[in-house]
C-alpha cells in the first residue's frame, strides 16, 4: 500500500462545493472552548443549561447601562454563567467554585511559575520526580476571576466608558478565551485574585502581575494586552498620577513590522477618542529616552538605521532591506532635526528600537517611564537568534512596578524556563512580582479553528503545481479540495521560490477577473512600502492569492482568508500552527489549510500530522476525520537532528537558485539561467564595489521555530 496517499485519504474532504470569492462566514461565537457540561458536577450543569436555554431567546445588549442589563448568565454563550454575576451593585465576584466551574468550561489552566519550586523539584530522586512536580503543579494552580462578559468590565473592574463603547462599536459582543481569562487579572490583580490563591501560596498583591499567556491563533490576545494598557494610562490620568500630555507608559514587541503596523491599527481603534496615542516606531523617529550614565539626560537622537545591517537574520524577520521608497536615506543632522514623537504606548520591532536607544552614545539609553512591556509572540523574540535585542530592550524598561507580559500561541518549555530564570535574577525590574501562565486549550501545538488537510502532491515540482492550479479555481469539478475557497496565502520556503511561483501564476486569472492583478507575493526582500500597499490591497480584497515566505506566519490577521496552502512543508509544528492560523480566526468557520507534500517531505510530516489530529480532537471531531491512528504509527518519526537541519535550513533541495518553481524543462532553464548569468556577470563587471554581503543571501528569510 502507498504510504503516502492514503495519507492524503486519510483526511476527510468536506463534499460541499463553493463559489469562488465567497464572503468568510460571520462569526457566530469568538470563543473556542464552551462546553458548559465539562468539570461540572451534574445538578448544577442542568440548572445552568436551564437558564442558558431561557436566556438564549432574548436579544442582550452587553453594553446597555447596568439597570436595563439583561443577567450576566446570559451574556456569554458558554451558559455557564453563575448567578452571583449577574448584575447588581459592583464588584461582582464568583466564589471559588463558580470560578473554577467556568476556567475548566473554557479550558482555561492558571499556574503560578516559580524557580524555587522548580529547583526543589529537580534535587528529588527520579523516581519520585514526576509526582512532586505533579503535586507542585497542583498546589501551584491559580483560579483568578475570569471576566464573564464585557459589561463586567464597567461593573466590576471600573474601566474607562470609552473603551467599552469602542469595543462595542468594533461588534465585539463576547469576550474570547484569552480575554476571560486575563482581562481582570491585568486590570485589577488585587480583585482578581481575592479567591484565587490556595491556601499556604502567597503572593504579593502590591506589584503588578507577569504573564505568560499560551492561546490559540487568531483568539484575540491583542486586545487583552491593550485593553489593560489602555486602561491603565487613563486610570493614572485621571487620578492625576500622570500630566494630561503624553508620557511613553507601554512598550509592545513584535517580531515583523507588518504585525507592529497592524496592533497600532487595533489600538488605535481601541483608543479612538480618549487621547492615548499608540504609536508604530519608524527609522528615524526620535522619541523621549534617558541618556545612560555617561551622558546628558534626555540625550534622545534619532538613527539612521541604513548602515546598520549588523544582525541580517533578525532585521530580516523583522525590518529587511532598509532601502525604502519612504525612507530615505539621511544624515544624522538631518535626523537630529526632527521632531520627538509623542506617544503612550510605542509598538516596535526589536532591532529598530534598540538601535535607536545604542547610537551615538557608550551607555544605551533608558525608557525610565515604561511601565508594562509587551512580548507578542514571546516564543520567537525570546529565542536564542533574537533574544539578545529583545533583551536588551526590556533591560533599558527600568521602572520599579514594570509589568512583563507574553503572548504566543506557541511556547516552548525552554522558553518557559529561560523566562523564569530572567524574570527571578537579581537585575530584573521584575523580579519580586509573580509570574504567572495561562494556557487555553490543552496544549499549544493545535489549531482547532480550521479544517486541515493533508495532500499528496506527486514527486516533483509539476505536480505540486498542477494541484495549487487546481485550487485557483475551486468552483470547478475536478478540484481536490472543494470547499478551499478564494482568498488565500500561500507559503514557501524561500524568497526565490515566492518570486518564481509568482511568476508562474501570474496570468492565472482572465484580464475579465482582474488577470495578473489578482495574485501578489510578499517576502522581506520587498520594500517596506510595497509590503504595506501588498497589505492594503489583500485586505481590500483586489488580490486573491498572496505568495509568501514565513515572514507572513505569525500575528497578522487578514480577516477574508479563508485558506491556507502551505506548497513548501512547514519547518516545525509551531510554524505549521501559525501558519494555517492565519485562517479560522476569532470564530471565523470554514476556514482551509491544505498542506501539500511529496515523497522528500515524508520524514517531516508526522509533527504536523500530531498538530493536526490535536486539532481536530480539541475540536471535538469525530476520529474519522482525523488522521487514523494506525497511519500516524506507520509515520517515521523525524529525528531530532533532523529537526535542527529543517529548523534551521529548510527542506534542502527548496534552497538557491536551482529550486525555483517551474514547469519548464530542465533543458530550458538551463539555457536561461546561462543567460541570466551573463547578463549578471556583466553588470557585476561594472560595478565599482560588490553588493555589501548578506551572507544569507536569498535564503535568510525568516524561519520559523521549534517547540
Ligand atoms: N471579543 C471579540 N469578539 C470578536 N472578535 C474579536 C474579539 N476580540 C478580538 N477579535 C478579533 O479577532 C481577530 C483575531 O485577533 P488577534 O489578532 O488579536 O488574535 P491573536 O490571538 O493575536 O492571533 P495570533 O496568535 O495569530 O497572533 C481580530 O480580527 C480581532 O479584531
Amino acid at each position: 500500500m502507498d504510504l503516502l496517499k492514503v495519507l492524503s485519504r486519510g483526511t476527510k474532504k468536506t463534499p460541499k462545493s463553493a463559489d469562488t470569492l465567497a464572503p468568510p462566514s460571520k462569526p457566530s461565537n469568538p470563543q473556542l472552548y464552551h462546553d458548559a457540561t465539562r468539570g461540572v458536577k451534574r445538578k448544577r450543569n442542568e440548572e445552568a443549561l436551564n437558564v442558558a436555554s431561557k436566556d438564549d431567546e432574548q436579544d442582550i445588549d452587553f453594553f446597555a447601562p447596568p439597570e436595563n442589563k439583561k443577567p450576566a448568565a446570559a451574556a456569554t454563550a458558554t451558559q455557564d454563567i453563575p448567578k452571583s454575576s449577574q448584575g447588581g451593585p459592583s464588584p461582582q465576584l464568583l466564589d471559588q467554585d463558580e470560578i473554577r466551574q467556568v476556567l475548566r468550561s473554557h479550558r482555561l489552566k492558571f499556574t503560578l511559575l516559580s524557580k524555587h519550586e522548580n529547583e526543589k523539584s529537580k534535587v528529588k530522586k527520579p523516581k519520585r520526580k514526576a509526582q512532586v512536580q505533579q503535586k507542585g503543579k497542583e498546589k501551584k494552580s491559580l483560579y483568578p476571576q475570569p471576566l464573564v462578559s464585557f459589561n463586567e468590565l464597567r461593573s466590576t473592574y471600573n474601566i474607562s466608558p470609552r473603551l467599552v463603547e469602542n469595543l462595542a462599536k468594533q461588534g465585539f459582543r463576547l469576550p474570547t478565551e484569552p480575554q476571560l481569562a486575563t482581562l481582570p487579572l491585568l486590570i485589577d490583580s488585587s480583585l482578581a485574585l481575592r479567591q484565587a490563591l490556595p491556601e499556604g501560596l502567597e503572593m504579593p498583591t502590591d506589584k503588578p502581575v507577569n504573564l505568560l499567556a499560551v492561546a490559540p491563533t487568531g483568539s484575540g490576545k491583542t486586545l487583552s494586552f491593550l485593553i489593560p494598557i489602555v486602561n491603565a494610562i487613563l486610570r493614572r490620568r485621571a487620578g492625576g498620577a500622570q500630566s494630561k500630555g503624553h508620557t511613553l507608559e507601554a512598550l509592545v514587541i513584535a517580531p515583523t513590522r507588518e504585525l507592529a503596523h497592524q496592533i497600532v491599527t487595533e489600538g488605535q481603534r481601541l483608543s479612538e477618542g480618549t487621547r492615548v496615542k499608540i504609536v508604530g516606531f519608524k527609522k528615524g523617529m526620535r522619541i523621549t529616552a534617558e541618556a545612560g550614565t555617561a551622558e546628558s539626560a534626555h540625550g534622545d537622537s534619532a538613527l539612521d538605521e541604513s548602515d546598520n545591517e549588523s544582525d541580517s537574520k533578525s532585521e530580516d524577520a523583522a525590518n529587511s532591506n532598509e532601502s525604502e521608497e519612504e525612507e530615505e536615506e539621511e544624515s544624522e543632522a538631518d535626523s537630529a532635526n526632527r521632531p520627538v514623537t509623542k506617544a503612550d504606548i510605542l509598538v516596535t520591532t526589536p532591532m529598530l528600537l534598540l538601535n535607536f536607544l545604542k547610537k551615538g552614545t557608550k551607555s544605551k539609553r533608558t525608557l525610565p517611564t515604561v511601565r508594562s512591556i509587551v512580548l507578542d509572540e514571546a516564543d520567537v523574540l525570546l529565542d536564542p537568534l533574537f533574544r539578545d535585542q529583545t533583551l536588551g530592550l526590556v533591560s533599558s524598561c527600568i521602572h520599579e512596578d514594570l509589568q512583563f507580559t507574553c503572548w504566543s500561541a506557541t511556547m516552548g518549555s525552554n522558553i518557559e524556563a529561560f523566562l523564569l530564570e530572567t524574570l527571578s535574577s537579581p537585575n530584573s525590574n521584575s523580579s519580586t512580582a509573580p509570574l504567572v501562565r495561562l494556557v487555553v486549550g490543552l496544549k499549544d501545538t493545535a489549531v482547532p479553528s480550521v479544517n486541515h488537510r493533508l495532500l499528496f502532491t506527486g514527486d516533483n515540482e509539476r505536480g505540486k503545481l498542477y494541484t495549487l492550479r487546481q485550487l485557483l479555481h475551486p468552483s470547478s469539478s475536478s478540484s481536490t479540495i472543494p470547499d478551499m475557497r478564494l482568498p488565500f496565502l500561500v507559503f514557501v520556503q524561500t524568497i526565490e521560490r515566492a518570486t518564481s511561483l509568482h511568476d508562474e501564476l501570474k496570468f492565472e486569472f482572465p484580464a475579465e477577473a482582474g488577470g495578473s492583478s489578482r495574485i501578489a507575493t510578499l517576502h522581506s526582500s520587498l520594500s517596506e512600502y510595497a509590503r504595506s500597499k501588498i497589505i492594503a490591497r489583500f485586505r481590500a480584497g483586489e488580490i486573491w492569492v498572496l505568495i509568501t515566505t514565513d515572514l507572513l506566519m505569525r500575528g497578522i490577521d487578514l480577516r477574508g482568508v479563508n485558506g491556507v496552502i502551505n506548497y513548501d512543508i512547514p519547518l516545525s509544528a509551531a510554524a505549521y500552527v501559525h501558519r494555517v492560523g492565519r485562517t479560522g480566526r476569532a470564530g471565523h468557520e470554514g476556514g482551509v489549510a491544505v498542506t501539500f507534500y511529496t515523497k522528500e517531505d515524508l520524514p517531516y510530516l508526522k509533527n504536523i500530522a500530531n498538530v493536526i489530529s490535536l486539532s481536530e480532537k480539541q475540536a471535538g471531531k469525530g476520529s474519522e476525520e482525523g488522521i487514523p491512528k494506525w497511519l500516524m504509527d506507520a509515520l517515521p518519526k523525524v529525528k531530532k537532528e533532523d529537526r535542527k537541519k529543517l529548523k534551521e535550513r529548510g527542506v534542502e533541495s527548496r534552497r538557491g537558485t536551482k529550486a525555483q518553481v517551474t514547469t519548464k524543462s530542465a533543458w530550458e532553464r538551463k539555457r536561461e539561467n546561462n543567460k541570466r548569468g551573463a547578463i549578471a556577470g556583466s553588470k557585476k563587471r561594472k560595478l565599482e564595489e560588490p553588493e555589501a554581503g548578506n551572507d544569507n543571501g536569498q535564503d535568510s528569510e525568516w524561519g520559523g521555530l521549534d517547540d
